[in-house]
């Protein structure tokens, strides 16, 4: 990673969209303090934007947000980039179809990573987003691309846009920043109910054609 940490003021909309898709994170209790961190791709740029290392959500905006090339090197911004950054940027290189990524340190989510222990699917709710059980990647170092390499090698040809890494805690991909942020929402609300299920005995399975079933339509017929 290069670190330039000059402000032209490009792709100022892209980075007041993923600043405010932040508060998502706080309203939603998945980050504390400023763990976590969003990040966009950049269309047709081989570029992305994702939050400064360390800048206070309260504090978030666009400036707070900085440009970065698919190799990780600083474009445009005053905020030194997430310590996450390779690690994105990894990701962006590896699968083409990701344009939006988010890790957080969710509390039910990240005590299932901290057991390296998959989620398995027992929600309708878990086969409709993920399309089965969330899943468990390797245990990697911070600040260069072991996580991401880690996130591409559990989630290509998985269905599933969340990964639990392994005592560190969730990321998760999408088509976009958005759809990230909701796996991430969801990733953490299927964590705790599960938790809860397994406090009253062992949750029952769903047969895989329902799963089947159920991620078909959900990602095909549900909503607007
Ligand atoms: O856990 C990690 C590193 O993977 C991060 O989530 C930190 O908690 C926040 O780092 P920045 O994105 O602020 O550098």
């Amino acid at each position: 990673m290069t670190a330039t940490l000059t402000e032209r003021g490009t792709h100022r909309e892209r980075r007041a969209h993923v600043a405010a898709l932040h508060a998502e994170l706080t309203r939603y209790g998945l980050v504390t303090w400023t763990s976590g961190n969003v990040s966009e791709r950049v269309p047709g740029e081989d570029l992305f934007v994702i939050k400064g290392s360390g800048v206070s959500y309260d504090e978030l905006s666009w400036e707070g947000v900085t440009v970065c090339d698919l190799d990780g090197g600083v474009v445009d911004g005053v905020r030194k980039p997430s310590s996450d950054t390779d690690a994105h940027a990894f990701v962006y290189r590896s699968m083409p179809e990701v344009g939006g990524q988010v890790h957080t340190h969710s509390p039910y989510a990240t005590a299932w990573a901290a057991r390296a222990e998959e989620i398995p699917c027992v929600l309708t709710a878990m086969a409709d987003e993920f399309g089965g059980p969330i899943p468990v990647g390797p245990f990697a170092l911070i600040g260069d691309d072991s996580i991401g390499q880690g996130i591409v090698a559990t989630l290509r040809g998985s269905r599933s846009p969340a990964v639990l890494m392994r005592n560190h805690g969730v990321f998760t991909i999408g088509a976009s920043a958005r759809a990230a942020v909701k796996a991430a929402v969801m990733a953490e609300d299927v964590a705790r109910t599960v938790h809860l299920s397994r406090q009253l005995g062992e949750p029952v399975p769903i047969a895989q054609e329902h799963v089947d079933a159920l991620y078909a339509r959900y990602q095909n017929v549900y909503g607007q």
